[in-house]
């Protein structure tokens, strides 16, 4: 595949690009044979890790998902806990990825933290919670998320930004009001892994691999490991 476009902003384009760097500075070691049986415990200590490193809002995943026929979409959004169930997040069930859940419930999710050179992808079976634990989800969070979710409408088209400013101010207030009030369409989501890959970058491109996979009952705690190439 060659490029066409000449103009000088397409060039100033690839020469940023090129002179981006990754993988530099002070990357943290990790021996892959020095792990723990289960994915969950070295979730929870990366997530740590990258957060005491001041890698901004690691709690921010992408969430992969795809429609009835098999278009992928992909955005962020945020993590509220990993435990034993699986990774948890919340989303309005008539979003795109809601109606996308509903028709294909399975997803992928990828971290990525920089300043740690780590990635974390989970994938697997999506769970939708009860409407007590949407509820609790909801009211476990800020009045500021509150007052979003109280908006509404996520992934319709908008007619105009102003139509979004009176919507949100009246939210804003309600949500002031009402702490306790109930967003219907508020989901909680479970995604129970099947599949968790850990990457560590390294500055020499020897980059590591080390991947959890469900063994259903071929290890005593249920999952496998096993190195990628990378
Ligand atoms: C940092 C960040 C965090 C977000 N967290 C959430 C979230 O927890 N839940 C959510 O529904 N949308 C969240 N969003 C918005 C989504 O990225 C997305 O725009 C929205 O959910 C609509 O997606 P959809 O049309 O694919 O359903 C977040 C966006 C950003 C940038």
């Amino acid at each position: 595949m060659t490029t066409t476009d000449d103009s000088p902003e397409a060039h100033a384009f690839r020469d940023l690009l090129r002179s981006l760097r990754v993988w530099t500075g002070e990357l943290p070691a990790f021996d892959p044979y020095a792990v723990p049986d289960a994915p969950l415990p070295l979730f929870r200590q990366w997530l740590g890790e990258a957060a005491a490193a001041g890698v901004p809002e690691p709690h921010t995943m992408a969430l992969a998902t795809a429609d009835a026929a098999g278009i992928p979409s992909v955005r962020i959004v945020m993590l509220h806990d990993a435990d034993e169930n699986g990774w948890h997040f919340a989303s309005h069930r008539g979003s795109r990825k809601g109606r996308e859940l509903a028709a294909r419930p399975r997803a992928s999710l990828c971290f990525y933290w920089p300043l740690v050179a780590r990635q974390v992808r989970v994938s697997g079976e999506v769970v939708t919670g009860t409407p007590e634990e949407s509820s609790a989800d909801l009211h476990r969070r800020s009045p500021g998320a509150l007052a979003a979710a109280l908006v509404g409408h996520q992934s319709e088209v908008l007619d105009s930004y102003a139509e979004l400013e009176r919507a949100a101010d009246a939210s804003w207030e309600r949500a002031q009001r009402e702490p306790d009030a109930e967003v219907e369409s508020w989901t909680a989501y479970v995604l129970r892994p099947e599949e968790v890959e850990f990457f560590q970058g390294d500055a020499r491109r020897r980059h590591v691999r080390l991947r959890y996979r469900r063994a259903g009952e071929r290890t005593a705690d249920g999952w496998q490991r096993e190195l990628l190439w990378p």
